[in-house]
């Protein structure tokens, strides 16, 4: 095997190892061979759908032709879907909630909530909300909510905000403690979404000691009028932010929709989209090797549709990217996850996406990994230099298996424990491919999320399936409307 061939390395150092997953008795030359017409297609493709926003048979959910935008997000530009006027509104709203708003919640579903979450776990850990205000340096606490219809949950967060107003430092009875919800929902009608809104609005608005503020994130309606929440924004005066037409959820980190939250929590947008931006440049590139995208894309088609790889277990080493895979999930899910393919003939193409964890998970699916069918590629993400990383101390020198530990730091310890995991699957024949981020900063996770959103934006194209909608979730949704209907006339509440 060329060794030289093995790794993407970016100019920014971001890498794409792929060793694992090509060469002899994994993905070879020959069968890249097989498929260069179709990766010339799909490179051309998405280099068209980066000019002017047009995919070959993509229609929205009404059946009219829709334009596919995402590309164009990354490019801070007057006229463009994120412009420096918008880009600035975003900064000055984070300002007028850090230090005046004591606590935010953030409502959605799927692309809603998926990449939010994600901004949140990188920029914010898992403590953020009982740290003090200074440690927070002003920004506000942030829950989400409306990601599930779950009453327990649901009815949790009231009571945490309850407890958070009366722990608070100042006299409630001069000034209420405040609340923003911030309803994010592209169609502005997920029952999901609005049903848990509604339910902690109308708590939280019976509280004298909390005061309630309203934003809206949403899209305009099918044929361009303004959606549900739209219209209430219109009518109830709260300020309101753009789910753009031509960015589906899955895709819309690197709009309003994630950009609202990293204002609200002091993320650096900047510095993600400069990242989201070096990713599409370096991703310009029609020459497979030097185009981590294409390269990903192509890697993993190749591993499905001739060795039967279809399963993809995302697996960052780190505790907070836990996030990354479960958006990922999506991604993966509803853009490959297809019947029909884009001249109508019956495919059932897609990867079925599974979360995991290193080091957490080699406790816990690794066995699956390493003995159970050959149908997985396993996606390590991995991450350079930690901020913090401490020793592991000499804590029981008379303990030999423990004092065999002391010294070593434990991001070296997490990365020796990920090569021998990855050295492992590889010498079974198990495929599996490695990014490795330099450090974990805004700028790598934007160039993270990018290179999996336009690596799926390729393999649509090789796989010939639309990879921008999502028909197949309408069927439980024209179960569950009419089943709604019934229960609201039955109901006795
Ligand atoms: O943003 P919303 O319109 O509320 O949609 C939230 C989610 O709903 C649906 O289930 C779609 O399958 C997802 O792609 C979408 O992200």
């Amino acid at each position: 095997m060329d060794k030289n061939k093995a790794k993407v390395v970016l100019d920014s150092g971001i890498t794409f190892d792929y060793t694992n997953l090509y060469g002899d008795t994994k993905v070879t030359d020959a069968d890249l061979a097989d498929v260069a017409a179709k990766l010339a297609r799909s490179h051309q493709a998405v280099a068209e759908m980066r000019l002017n926003g047009e995919v070959r048979g993509h229609v929205s959910k009404d059946g009219s032709p829709e334009k596919v935008l995402f590309t164009e997000l990354p490019y801070v530009k007057t006229g463009n879907l994120n412009s420096p006027e918008s880009i600035n509104r975003l900064k000055q709203f984070g300002q007028t909630v850090r230090n005046q708003v004591d606590a935010v919640i953030s409502f959605g579903i799927g692309g809603s909530y998926l990449g939010n979450k994600v901004l949140f776990d990188v920029h914010c850990g898992e403590f953020w909300n009982s740290k003090s205000t200074e440690a927070r340096r002003g920004y506000p606490k942030l829950y989400f909510s409306g990601n599930n219809i779950d009453p327990r949950r649901t009815t949790e967060i009231i009571e945490q905000l309850q407890a958070d107003a009366a722990c608070s430092l100042y006299d409630l009875t001069t000034r209420p403690y405040r609340v923003m919800l911030i309803v994010i929902s592209k169609s502005g009608a997920t029952l999901d979404t609005m049903a848990a809104f509604m339910v902690i609005y109308e708590a939280l608005q019976q509280l004298p000691q909390i005061s309630v503020e309203v934003v809206a994130v949403t899209g305009p309606a099918a044929g361009g009028a303004p959606s549900l929440l739209g219209r209430l924004a219109a009518e109830y005066d709260w300020p309101a932010f753009q789910v753009p037409d031509g960015v589906g959820g899955r895709f819309s980190v690197f709009s309003e929709v994630g950009l609202i939250t990293a204002a609200c929590i002091g993320f650096d947008i900047d510095q993600f989209l400069a990242g989201a931006r070096s990713m599409d440049e370096a991703c310009q590139s029609g020459e497979l090797w030097r185009n981590p995208a294409l390269l990903n894309a192509a890697l993993k088609y190749i591993s499905a549709v001739k060795y039967g790889r279809s399963c993809e277990v995302f697996m960052p080493y780190a505790d907070y990217l836990k996030s990354v895979a479960e958006w990922y999930v999506q991604l993966l899910a509803e853009s490959l996850g297809k019947r029909f393919d884009k001249d109508g003939g019956l495919k059932f193409y897609g990867r079925t996406p599974v979360v995991a964890v290193g080091t957490t998970d080699m406790h816990a699916q690794t066995q699956l990994h390493q003995d159970g069918p050959r149908d997985k590629v396993i996606q390590f993400v991995a991450i350079g230099e930690w901020n913090n990383d401490p020793v592991i101390p000499d804590a029981f020198p008379k303990a030999a298996g423990l004092s065999a530990l002391a010294g070593i730091g434990m991001s070296a310890a997490l990365e020796v424990a990920r090569s021998a995991n990855a050295e492992a699957l590889a010498r079974d024949c198990r495929f599996n491919a490695t990014i490795v981020l330099p450090r974990l900063s805004a700028f790598y996770l934007g160039q993270l999320l990018y290179m999996l959103a336009l690596s799926v934006a390729y393999e649509g194209e090789l796989a010939n399936v639309d990879a921008f909608d999502q028909p197949g979730v309408e069927a439980y949704k024209r179960l569950m409307g009419p089943s709604l209907k019934q229960l609201k006339l039955t109901s006795k509440r």
